[in-house]
């Protein structure tokens, strides 16, 4: 299956458990996978027959610009959740990075794998 991908998406929100990450914004970086047949697109050369990465992202952007959550599992599984919902993809692989969250590591966090269901 063909993918369309979007790299070190870089989205400022309230996240986090401890009463100092519930005072401030810390910006999360975003890498998508999303499975969609390619070929369409190729054969029309038209962008309404794409999977957008620019609308998939601007989407997100505004879903996790308000989102207040504790846990990036959490955040992590919503947005997984509305590109399946939202947009023709068959899967998504999603990775949530925390930058600077744990000394030491460049980036903590998660990564989802979802499959639309049937
Ligand atoms: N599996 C997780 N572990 C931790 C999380 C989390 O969201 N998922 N969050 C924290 C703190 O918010 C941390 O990021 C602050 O440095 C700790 N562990």
């Amino acid at each position: 299956m063909d993918r369309v991908f979007i790299e070190g998406l870089e989205i400022d929100a309230l996240i986090g458990i401890y009463d100092w990450e519930r005072r401030i914004r810390q910006t999360l970086v975003f890498d998508l996978e999303m499975g969609f047949d390619n070929r369409v697109p190729a054969a029309s050369d038209d962008i309404a027959d794409t999977l957008n990465y620019k609308a998939v992202s601007k989407r997100l952007i505004a879903y996790v610009s308000q989102s207040e959550f504790g846990l990036v599992e959490t955040l992590a599984e919503r947005c997984a959740e509305i590109v399946l919902s939202e947009f023709a993809v068959s899967h998504v692989r999603l990775k949530l990075s925390k930058p600077g969250a744990v000394r030491g590591a460049k980036a903590v966090g998660v990564i989802v794998e979802r499959a639309r269901a049937g």
